[in-house]
Formats: C-alpha cells, sequence, structure tokens
C-alpha cells in the first residue's frame, strides 16, 4: 500500500487524468455493470499495484477526491449526450428513410393471392385505394368477382385514379402444371408485376400421432411449395426489370412451433426461411422482399382449417374471434411495402415474447409448449 500511495502523491497531472477515468469506469460498473470494468480492472491494478475496490478508495480519500461524487459526474456527463445524440440520429435517419424510400403505389401493378377473403380481401381494398392494378387470385371465381364488384363500387374520398382489378383463378397447391401457366396469365395482364403479394394460406388443427402424411403434404402445398412456385415463376421477369417487390404473409408459428399446429408451423418456418434466403439472394437487383408474421386475425382461417385426416375443422376459435382486424393488418402490409420493411412480427406481447424466450431460453420454451400440449390434449389422445 505504501508502494502505492507514493505513485499516488507523484503522479503528474496526466496520470490524475487517467486515474480519475479509471475511477469513473470503476464506478460505473459499480452502479450500471458496466464492460469496462473488466478491462479497467486490469489497467488500474498494473498502474498502482493495488487491487481496485478497496485501494482505490482509500488512495482517493488520501488525495481529497469526493471520487464517488467527481466520478459519476463525469460519467453521466460524457454518456447523456452520447446516447442521447445517438438516439436523434437513429430517429432522424429513419425519418429521412421514411420520407425518401416511400414506394409508389399509383399504378404500380400488384398480384394479391388468396383475395377473396379475410387478409387478402383487405389488402386488395387498401391497395386498390392507393391506386394500385391488381390482378387478383383464388380458386373461386365468383367469390373474386364479388371483391371486384366490391372494390368497383366503394369510392374514397381521394382524387386518386383507380382501376377495375383483373382475376386469375387457380390452386395453388397444384404446383405441377396449375401454377406455371396462372403465373403466365398473370404477366399477360399489364405485361409486369411490381408487387406479388403471396398471402393465400390455410391451417390445420391437429396431433400429429392421427395425421395422415398426405395432410401434412397438402398444408405444405398450400402454403409453401405453391407461393415458392409462383414467385420463381415471376421472378425472372422482375430481375430483367431490377425493379419488383415480394410479400409473402407468414405467421409468429413461421418463428415458433406450437402445440398442434405441426403442418402450418411447417410451412411457414419453411417460407421463412426460403424468403430470407431470396432477399440476400435479390437484393442486387433491386427486388426487395418482406416476410410479415401476423398474430392472430379475425378471419375464416380456423373455419377453413383442415384436420388430421384432411376433414375441415370449420370452427371459429375464440383466438380467431378476438384476433386483429384484418383491415389494420392490411394497412401495415402497405406501409411495409412503401417503406421496404424487410420482416414485421405483428403480434401482441406474449408471442412476441415468446419469439426472443425460443431463442434465448429455449428449454423454458419447450417446457411451457409441451404444458400447454398436455392441457390442450385432444380426445383421441385420452
Ligand atoms: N387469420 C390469422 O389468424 C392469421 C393468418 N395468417 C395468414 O394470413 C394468410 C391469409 O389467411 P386469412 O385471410 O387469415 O384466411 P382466410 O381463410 O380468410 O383466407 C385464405 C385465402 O387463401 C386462399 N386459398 C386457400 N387455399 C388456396 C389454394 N389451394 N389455392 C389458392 N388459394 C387458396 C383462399 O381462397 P379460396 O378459398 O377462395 O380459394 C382465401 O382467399 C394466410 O397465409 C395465413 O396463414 C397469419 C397469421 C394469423
Ligand atoms: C416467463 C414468461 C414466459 C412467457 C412466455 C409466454 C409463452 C406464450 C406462448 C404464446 C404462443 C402464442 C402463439 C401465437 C400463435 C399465433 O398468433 O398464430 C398466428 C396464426 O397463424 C394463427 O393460426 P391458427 O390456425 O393457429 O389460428
Amino acid at each position: 500500500m505504501d508502494a502505492c500511495l507514493h505513485k499516488i502523491n507523484g503522479i503528474s497531472h496526466t496520470f490524475h487524468d487517467i486515474f480519475d477515468f479509471d475511477i469513473a469506469i470503476t464506478v460505473l460498473s459499480q452502479y450500471v455493470g458496466h464492460p469496462y470494468w473488466r478491462h479497467s480492472k486490469p489497467v488500474c491494478e498494473s498502474m498502482y499495484g493495488c487491487t481496485i475496490r478497496e485501494d482505490l478508495d482509500y488512495l482517493c480519500n488520501l488525495n481529497g477526491l469526493q471520487w464517488h461524487h467527481i466520478s459519476m459526474e463525469r460519467v453521466m456527463g460524457g454518456v447523456v449526450p452520447l446516447v442521447l445524440g445517438g438516439l436523434g440520429l437513429v430517429l432522424l435517419y429513419r425519418l429521412i428513410q421514411r420520407v425518401k424510400q416511400g414506394a409508389v403505389i399509383q399504378d404500380a401493378v400488384v398480384v394479391i393471392t388468396g383475395a377473396s377473403s379475410g387478409l387478402g380481401r383487405e389488402c386488395a381494398q387498401v391497395f386498390h385505394d392507393a391506386g394500385a392494378r391488381l390482378v387478383l387470385c383464388g380458386r373461386d371465381e365468383a367469390r373474386l368477382q364479388d371483391v371486384v364488384q366490391e372494390l368497383k363500387t366503394t369510392t374514397d374520398n381521394s382524387q386518386r385514379q383507380t382501376y377495375t382489378p383483373r382475376t386469375v383463378t387457380f390452386d395453388l397447391s397444384n404446383t405441377s402444371e396449375t401454377v406455371a401457366m396462372a403465373a403466365e396469365e398473370i404477366l399477360r395482364c399489364y405485361g409486369h408485376v411490381d408487387i406479388l403479394i403471396n398471402n393465400a394460406g390455410i391451417s390445420y388443427r391437429g396431433n400429429i400421432l392421427d395425421t395422415h402424411i398426405s395432410v401434412q403434404r397438402n398444408v405444405m402445398d398450400t402454403n409453401y411449395f405453391g407461393p415458392i412456385a409462383l414467385t420463381q415463376a415471376l421472378l425472372p421477369s422482375m430481375v430483367r426489370r431490377h425493379s419488383g417487390h415480394i410479400v409473402v404473409i407468414s405467421s409468429v408459428q413461421g418463428k415458433i412451433s406450437i402445440p398442434y399446429r405441426s403442418a402450418y408451423a411447417a410451412s411457414k418456418h419453411a417460407t421463412q426461411a426460403y424468403f430470407d434466403c431470396l432477399r440476400a439472394e435479390l437484393e442486387h437487383y433491386n427486388i426487395q422482399v418482406t416476410v410479415v408474421s401476423p398474430g392472430y386475425i379475425k378471419t375464416n382461417l380456423s373455419l377453413n382449417a383442415v384436420t388430421g385426416d384432411g376433414s375441415k375443422y370449420g370452427v371459429e376459435d375464440k383466438t380467431t374471434t378476438a384476433g386483429r382486424d384484418p383491415k389494420d393488418v392490411a394497412q401495415v402490409v402497405l406501409m411495409a411495402v412503401r417503406h421496404r420493411s424487410k420482416d414485421i412480427v405483428l403480434a401482441g406481447l406474449l408471442p412476441t415474447l415468446a419469439v426472443y424466450i425460443r431463442t434465448l431460453w429455449p428449454t423454458l420454451f419447450f417446457k411451457l409448449m409441451a404444458t400447454r400440449a398436455r392441457k390442450e390434449q385432444k380426445p383421441k389422445d385420452e
């Protein structure tokens, strides 16, 4: 300790500054667990030859330094403006991006799959109102024509030019022939596609033990192979034009898997993976990829879901009834296209928390899901 005292009493002004700086870091680490602690401790030890906690305290007192006080002031004086300045810069950057990058929807050719109901129908409404030239897709031409009539009759107050939507009818799950032919028909409508919204999909309710493999395959065909086949058929035209935007409506279940949804969650995980790869591969062609992962939406999804034997589930679940209004979700999709967002999770606190827990604390997530599976056990298991 004498040796340390000697050093401190004899230090130059410069050393004093360093000494104070290290104390500041020490204090910061004590108060907020700053990681510099690890770095500063050995530095102080080697510089002053003492152990930092008690000895520096002692040395400061001898030097007449109110070190807790001085150091906090110095640290806060430097860190707070830095943090606020940084935050300001980030906000400014985002603001500039919003103003600068707003993609133009007026006259854009927008293809929407699953446009006959639910979220797809609401997307048709918002993109139509924004002046897009729509190509609406589904399996049932009559239902698509209902949407066309509705869009033609509803007028919003803007002076924007709107267009009568075209329709292309096909089954997405028939990837061997139909999808490629449908892509050609879509391209014939306006000669190109600016924005493809892969929205169509079906859900599933079932216990894996009782689910026929053909059901797993059918959900995968509709939710994964269909959309990727359509995307790949339309891509060459986008690549040639060095322009395009591909949106896919995935689900929170593309990020986490919950019990009795194997086919659906698997198809949405595959979707997320494929479109993440696509985004990276297409960036240099100026083609954007947006994955939207909503939580529950109030649509016919659960009514139309298939069960393990392929029959229709036919029930509107409470979670669906309590879900978001599809109009609001459609607005988010429009904004995501305008801002060229890459990945959006649109869910409540618990599902969002669950996404993080799945990554950061998987054991807890698996435990929670196993408990949930036991609670929701289907009658056939009992
Ligand atoms: N509702 C929810 O809670 C959530 C939904 N999503 C996703 O949103 C998307 C839209 O679903 P949502 O609006 O909720 O459900 P809906 O059941 O209301 O709509 C599904 C749409 O997909 C179309 N579709 C289904 N199967 C096929 C097929 N084989 N070929 C072509 N079109 C098909 C249907 O058209 P038609 O029957 O006329 O052919 C319908 O227009 C889905 O991808 C879904 O996974 C994501 C998260 C939550
Ligand atoms: C220590 C605190 C831990 C808190 C963790 C909470 C874990 C809660 C789990 C929440 C699971 C949310 C699942 C959400 C599923 C969802 O929103 O899916 C959207 C859909 O695609 C709906 O399709 P479906 O056919 O299933 O109706």
